[in-house]
């Protein structure tokens, strides 16, 4: 009751399951899923991220994101999945915290398998025309949680899968189901909620 209608957006880095979770924990709550990927698509009218990246501009699809946030953030019961870059820019908190945030916080190494299980050719920042996938999406992945690591936490709640492990005894991320981290995320969305409640009464 606690959150009240409000929107819930995932935060995270590509790949960390903000679209799989995402869906799990709609179905859950009855909120409606928006992925913002593709709701910029549609927006636009070019099919894939990647096409919109090499037909006008990296610059060009954060300003369409920033609006699609912004139109989404005058609704009501979405469950909101954005895009791995979304938390880089200062105005998108601001319709973001019209909500609630939750970071979906996956190891680097968890995050390079299974990029390089689906290959790169729909992520335009990973993609390379040759190497090693799963060993170049690594470095790239490395290199954009430095820049941006910060910015996810900034989140209200941050769902870790490493704590999530350790919490079941493994020592192996990969082991877990997007189940299994969407409870955690909704344990974490009610923990955050009703301390909140506890501080203003
Ligand atoms: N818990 C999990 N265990 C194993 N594989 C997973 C898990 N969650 C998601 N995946 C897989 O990882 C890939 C990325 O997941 P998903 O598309 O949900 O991430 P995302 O955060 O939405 O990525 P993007 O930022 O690129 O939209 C998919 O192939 C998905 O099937
Ligand atoms: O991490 C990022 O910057 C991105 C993540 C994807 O969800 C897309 O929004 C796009 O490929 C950029
Ligand atoms: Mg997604």
């Amino acid at each position: 009751p606690y959150l009240n209608d409000r929107c819930v957006y995932l935060v995270g880095m590509m790949g960390s399951g903000k679209t799989t979770v995402g869906k799990i924990i709609a179905e859950v709550l009855g909120y409606s899923f928006f992925d913002s990927d593709k709701l910029v698509e549609q927006s636009v009218g070019i099919p894939s991220v990647a096409e919109i990246f090499q037909v006008h501009s990296e610059a060009f699809f954060r300003d369409n994101e920033s609006e699609v946030l912004r139109d989404l953030s005058s609704m009501h019961r979405l469950i909101v999945a954005t895009g791995g870059g979304a938390v880089i820019r200062p105005i998108n908190w601001s319709y973001m915290r019209k909500g609630l945030t939750i970071w979906l916080d996956v190891p680097l190494d968890a995050l390079a398998r299974r990029i390089a299980a689906v290959g790169t050719a729909s992520r335009p920042l990973l993609h390379q025309e040759s190497g090693d996938p799963y060993a170049k999406a690594y470095a790239k992945l490395t290199a954009l949680f430095e820049q941006r690591m910060d910015s996810y936490a900034n989140a209200d709640a941050r769902v870790s899968l490493e704590n999530i492990a350790l919490k079941q005894g493994h020592n192996d991320v990969n082991v877990l189901t997007p189940s299994a981290i969407a409870i955690e995320a909704l344990l974490k969305m009610e923990s955050f909620l009703t301390e909140k409640a506890m501080v203003r009464n």
